[in-house]
């Protein structure tokens, strides 16, 4: 049976299928978008793909980017073709929970200027509901962080700040992660608009009504879901 690293190369490489030269490209983070970065690299180093332009999610893949020949350039307000990304979790209707590589914040700036954001995943990202297996990172602003963390409580009891080790894990943008574990009812507008206007907030892992398509890949094939 095909091992996990092996499904997300496989549908990694169905997403960049539909990159075309000249492209400008939003570069996801993480271990399923780290082969889709290598892949265009590799297309564009063999001159099958000309012209293209990435912006970077996170400053390792801005880093594995310029590693890979692509050239990168910041996010600017010119829209972006097409964004490649994975996902913590995919809905049946594509909404998703993002952030637990810690890259949310640049993710959401990056991918909302996408005409299209196409997930890439292996089979184990699938729920049914968000919240079934991964929790929701939430992004907050380091200062004052334990009184926001309260505020959080009361919202999404089962929560915590992640910390890998002795200090608190930071994000590229200088802030924490608070893990909140989701109750089974929740509706994610809802809780997404109540988050988000919480002070120390700077924004969730929820991706709503962004993607376009998903590439899923499990030992059976890449199948190919798209939003109804
Ligand atoms: O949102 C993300 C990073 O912030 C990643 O896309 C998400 O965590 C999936 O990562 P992986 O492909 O390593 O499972």
């Amino acid at each position: 049976m095909a091992d996990l690293e092996t499904l997300k190369k496989e549908a990694a490489l169905r997403a960049v299928d539909l990159v075309q030269s000249g492209m400008r490209v939003g570069l996801g983070t993480g271990s399923t978008a780290k082969y889709a970065i290598e892949e265009l690299g590799r297309r564009v180093q063999a001159g099958e793909l000309t012209g293209i332009v990435g912006v970077a999610t996170s400053e390792a893949s801005d880093t594995l980017a310029r590693q890979v020949g692509l050239r990168v350039e910041v996010l600017d307000p010119r829209a972006l073709d097409i964004a490649i990304d994975g996902a913590d979790e995919v809905a049946p209707n594509l909404d998703l929970i993002k952030g637990l590589g810690g890259a949310l914040l640049r993710e959401k700036l990056t991918e909302v200027q996408a005409r299209r954001l196409i997930i890439i995943a292996d089979h184990t990202k699938v729920v049914n509901r968000l919240g079934e297996k991964a929790p929701l990172p939430v992004e907050i602003a380091a200062f004052g962080f334990l009184s926001t963390i309260e505020r959080l409580r009361a919202q999404l009891p089962g929560g915590r700040l992640r910390q890998p080790g002795a200090q608190p894990f930071l994000t590229d943008n200088g802030n924490y992660i608070y893990d909140a574990q989701l109750p089974g009812a929740i509706d994610p507008p809802t809780l997404e608009r109540q988050l988000k206007g919480t002070l120390g907030v700077v924004d969730t892992g929820f991706f709503l009504g962004m993607a376009e398509r998903a590439f899923v890949a499990s030992p059976d094939g890449v199948s190919e879901l798209t939003r109804p």
